[in-house]
């Protein structure tokens, strides 16, 4: 992109967040960033539910308290790993697989046996039908009862509104403030529809799938793509008459596993069968996981994984902060419902409608 299309940022933000100061906020503002902060880092429920809210927030003042917030937070986490040998303190999990698969009966039995173990799990929330269709597929019934009782562990549902780009932005956000607060296991949860899985994938250490021990049309809906990127596939509800089935399932995945290209050097995904219900298997696929992160941790994949999301994460912010500037801008409004309608006639080509509307863009 030529630098006369670029899209100058509001100077507000590049102070606020530049200086990370104090002039630029007010007396309010500075109580209220300064009470989130030492709320969050001394690990108050109630002061990370506020923070999170904060960065989902759509109110521009707000969006740019968020990001001061946030990079105290940053600052906060860098300190920490500094002293931790510059290893990452937290571990983050992405679990996706088809509606019905188990994932919430399984985040809360391996959530409990985490906390019980001295962990601090948080659970964030990725749906994409709340972006689409204002419903939601992973909120609207009571889940993990109990792993929300425990004082250990913090829940935090999917935002109710907005694209999925803003959703994964807020969750990438909301990861960085449950590790300010001191959550050492980051699970994040999604369904296995469109596009949410990719982005979930793209912002975790370890992306999990879970398969339920059922065949044909049931299992049509996982994506190819996505089974490529799972470092670890779990057949859930291996018990009583399902144990045939789900032995039948671990098969076959992990020979369709052996045909995909390796996404990592030292580590093969491994497929297991797991039972929330008997609790068979599930302590063995928390030590896969963590045999996962420590073979990633010394390789420095891991590290290398998470630079690689942070490059990621800001190009997509730019790509999607320049599409609505450009989208919101004057002379593009006015010109696009004719140019729209041009090129759906044929009048003129896709490609010169584009340049056009991109010049009306850059020239004023
Ligand atoms: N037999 C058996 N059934 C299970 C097990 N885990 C979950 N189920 C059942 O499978 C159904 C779906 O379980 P959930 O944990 O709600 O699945 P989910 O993937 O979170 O479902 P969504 O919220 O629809 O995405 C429920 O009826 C559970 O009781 C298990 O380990 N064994």
């Amino acid at each position: 992109m030529s630098p006369s299309l670029m899209v100058p940022r509001p100077r507000s933000v590049v102070t606020a967040v530049s200086t990370d100061h104090i002039q630029d906020l007010s007396g309010p503002e500075q109580r209220l960033l300064k009470k989130l902060y030492e709320g969050l880092i001394g690990g108050q429920r109630a002061s990370l539910a506020e923070s999170i809210t904060l960065v989902e927030t759509q109110h521009p003042r707000k969006k740019e308290l968020a990001q001061v917030l946030l990079q105290r937070v940053l600052a906060y986490k860098r300190e920490q790993e500094s002293r931790n040998g510059g290893r990452p303190q937290a571990f983050r999990v992405g679990l996706s697989g088809p509606p019905g698969a188990g994932k919430s009966s399984f985040i809360e039995v391996v959530g409990k046996m985490l906390t019980g173990r001295g962990h601090k799990v948080s659970v964030l929330a990725v749906d994409p039908s709340s972006c689409t269709t204002g419903g939601s597929l992973l909120g609207d019934k009571t889940r993990m009862t109990e792993l929300s009782r425990d004082m250990s562990a913090y829940i935090r549902p999917s935002p109710a509104s907005g694209t999925l780009g803003g959703v994964t932005r807020t969750t990438n956000e909301a990861i960085v403030l449950c590790e300010g607060a001191g959550y050492d296991i980051v699970l994040v949860e999604t369904v296995g529809v469109g596009q949410s899985e990719f982005a979930v994938a793209d912002m975790v250490d370890m992306f999990v799938l879970l398969i339920p021990p059922a065949g044909g049309d049931e299992l049509q809906g996982i994506k190819r793509g996505i089974i490529e990127r799972a470092d670890l596939v779990v057949v859930t509800k291996s018990d009583g008459d399902l144990v045939p089935p789900a032995r039948r399932i671990q098969a076959e995945y992990t020979s369709a596993l052996k045909l995909l290209r390796r996404q990592s050097r030292s580590w093969n995904p491994k497929v297991v069968r797991a039972s929330s219900y008997t609790n068979e298997g599930i302590p063995e696929v928390w030590a896969k996981m963590e045999s996962y992160r420590d073979t990633m941790l010394s390789s420095g994949e891991l590290q290398a994984r998470r630079q690689a999301q942070q490059r990621v994460w800001m190009w997509s912010l730019i790509q999607e902060n320049v599409l609505s500037h450009f989208q919101l801008h004057p002379a593009v409004r006015e010109a696009l419902p004719r140019l729209e309608q041009r090129v759906t006639k044929g009048a003129i080509s896709p490609g010169l409608a584009a340049d056009l509307l991109l010049k009306a863009f850059a020239s004023s």
